[in-house]
């Protein structure tokens, strides 16, 4: 199955969205090719998901080219780059086809692994007779300076927010979703214009099933987190070592946070167990590292967690998956960086759980994920155990949600009426020993009274015997209770006769 970005990456130059001038540029360029002129190859700079290789894709099919493509999970380096894209550049057409060679990411080459690859593209881009689109974030990346002079720079903005919010809404008609203008707006806000981030995020909450408004406004600020989606993708996706551990260059967060997010999409990216387990040993050796920056405040060991949490995890798994996976925010952060109000019933959350197992509120915060994932995997136990904490329904509300919170309540109520039915049979129960002995009492009392005291010694009253007493003295009970009955009802209607006052016709009658 396609991702909607696949799905719905524009075919033509007049679908993509925005980019106007750029687009007549590009068609100016390509025309001049087919004039059998010689312009400069074009190097289109711009945020993440604007379009730069959607324009490429979109121009060679609007002009019959065939796209050659190496992209940035791929081997760069001098002879990887002569093989995929030097011969197609080089000779003037093979078999009558047009091609159009495209290399997404140029800025992302490395100088050691990818070793004379930007050499190699000049040594090509010299020779070329067929039309090159190249792609950067960052133009002025040292890693591609001396490759500047011989290409034309286009730079693209990031997509208005108007545009992102018209694509997205030409998808949710065209997949059927309920939606309403407003929520497909916060989406494309979110994404500060990255239009690629904004239709993942529409598809990931379609497929949770959750396009209300609220959860739309959680959605983590792209203009934050834009890097670390890219370096994720980056890490997550590539086989090589070389672009791995280049991949956080433009991260601007600190390991420690990182290492989060990592550990929090492996498992969605990597299917087979051995290779996630191989992640998290690497995840849990750079975590090592971390542990010692704090203590020792020697910030040297970054560079070896780095290593190890992004070439480490890359080189985990044993190929690269060809699928489109929505990489999440670390749900320890959501923890954490709640609002103000969510962040206090946490803290008062934590305390209970520290005050109950005598432990720190950072302890009980590794407690209360477990306990999170007790709820979804075991939901009794959990249940439980917010009854042990003393956890209370607006507090489960506000770490849960409210479908698990609920659940958990809904076990909480069973169990607590299971719990005071039983408390109930067994006060009964107490209570009927408690009669059992008092009429033994009775029994013996009566006796020594009746002068048969020596006679008592030593007898043993008979549970028979007890119980016929108890039934003796139920009936008693019952007949005075009976009697008083009749002798109320007696003197209430000698009352209400002595308080009647009777007509004329009625006294004579
Ligand atoms: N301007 C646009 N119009 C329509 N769709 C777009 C546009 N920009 C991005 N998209 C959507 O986002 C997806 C990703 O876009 P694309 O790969 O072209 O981004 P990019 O700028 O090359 O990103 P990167 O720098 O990460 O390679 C496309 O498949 C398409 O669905």
């Amino acid at each position: 199955m396609l991702s909607w970005v696949e799905k719905y990456r524009p075919r033509s130059l007049k679908d993509v969205a925005g980019h106007e001038k750029v687009k007549e540029k590009l068609k100016t360029w390509i025309e001049s090719y087919l004039k059998g002129e010689n312009p400069k190859p074009i190097l289109l700079v711009g945020p993440p998901g604007c379009g730069k290789t959607t324009l490429a894709y979109a121009l060679a099919n609007d002009y019959g080219f065939e796209v050659i493509e190496l992209n940035a999970s791929d081997k760069r380096n001098s002879s990887a780059i002569k093989k995929v894209v030097g011969h197609a550049a080089t000779s003037s057409s093979i078999f009558g086809k047009k091609f159009l060679i495209v290399l997404d990411e140029v800025d992302g080459i490395s100088g050691k692994e990818d070793a004379g690859g930007v050499s190699e593209l000049i040594k090509i881009i010299k020779k070329a007779k067929n039309p090159i689109i190249l792609t950067a974030n960052d133009a002025y990346a040292t890693s591609i300076r001396s490759l500047l002079p011989y290409v034309e720079i286009i730079q693209l903005n990031p997509v208005h927010t108007n545009s992102i919010y018209k694509v997205l809404k030409k998808i949710a008609q065209k997949e059927g979703l309920d939606v309403d203008d407003k929520t497909l707006k916060m989406i494309a806000q979110h994404s500060a214009g990255d239009l690629r981030s904004a239709i993942n995020d529409l598809e990931a909450l379609a497929l949770s099933g959750d396009l209300s408004y609220e959860t739309v406004q959680k959605l983590p600020d792209r203009k934050r987190e834009a890097n670390i989606f890219d370096a994720l993708r980056v890490i997550l996706k590539t086989t090589h070592y070389g672009i791995a551990t280049t991949a956080l260059m433009n991260v601007d967060e600190t390991p420690d946070v990182i290492i989060e997010w990592i550990a929090e999409n492996v498992p969605k990216e990597y299917e087979k167990a051995e290779e996630v387990a191989r992640a998290f040993e690497y995840l849990s050796k750079a975590d090592r590292y971390l542990g010692r920056v704090m203590k020792r405040q020697n910030y040297g060991f970054w560079k070896y967690a780095t290593t190890l949490m992004t070439a480490g995890v890359a080189l985990s798994k044993d190929e690269k998956y060809r699928k489109w996976t929505p990489y999440s925010y670390p749900k320890i952060f959501r923890l954490l960086t709640k609002t103000k109000a969510e962040r206090e019933i946490l803290n008062k959350i934590l305390k209970k759980i520290g005050e109950k197992t005598h432990t720190s509120s950072k302890r009980a915060r590794f407690d209360l994920q477990i306990l999170e994932i007790l709820a979804k995997e075991n939901p009794y136990i959990a249940a439980d155990l917010v009854d042990y904490f003393e956890i209370k329904e607006d507090e489960l509300k506000a770490l849960f949600g409210e479908r698990l919170s609920s659940k958990l309540l809904k076990i909480l109520k069973e169990k607590k009426k299971k719990k005071s039915e039983k408390n109930k049979r067994e006060d009964k129960k107490d209570k009927k020993n408690e009669d059992k002995k008092e009429v033994k009492k009775e029994i013996i009392k009566k006796k020594k009274e009746d002068k048969k005291v020596e006679e008592v010694k030593g007898y043993e009253i008979s549970d028979t015997e007890v119980k016929k007493d108890i039934k003796n003295l139920e009936t008693q009970k019952q007949v005075k209770k009976e009697k008083e009955i009749k002798e109320k009802k007696k003197e209430d209607k000698k009352k209400e006769n002595k308080g009647k006052q009777l007509t004329l016709d009625a006294f004579f009658k």
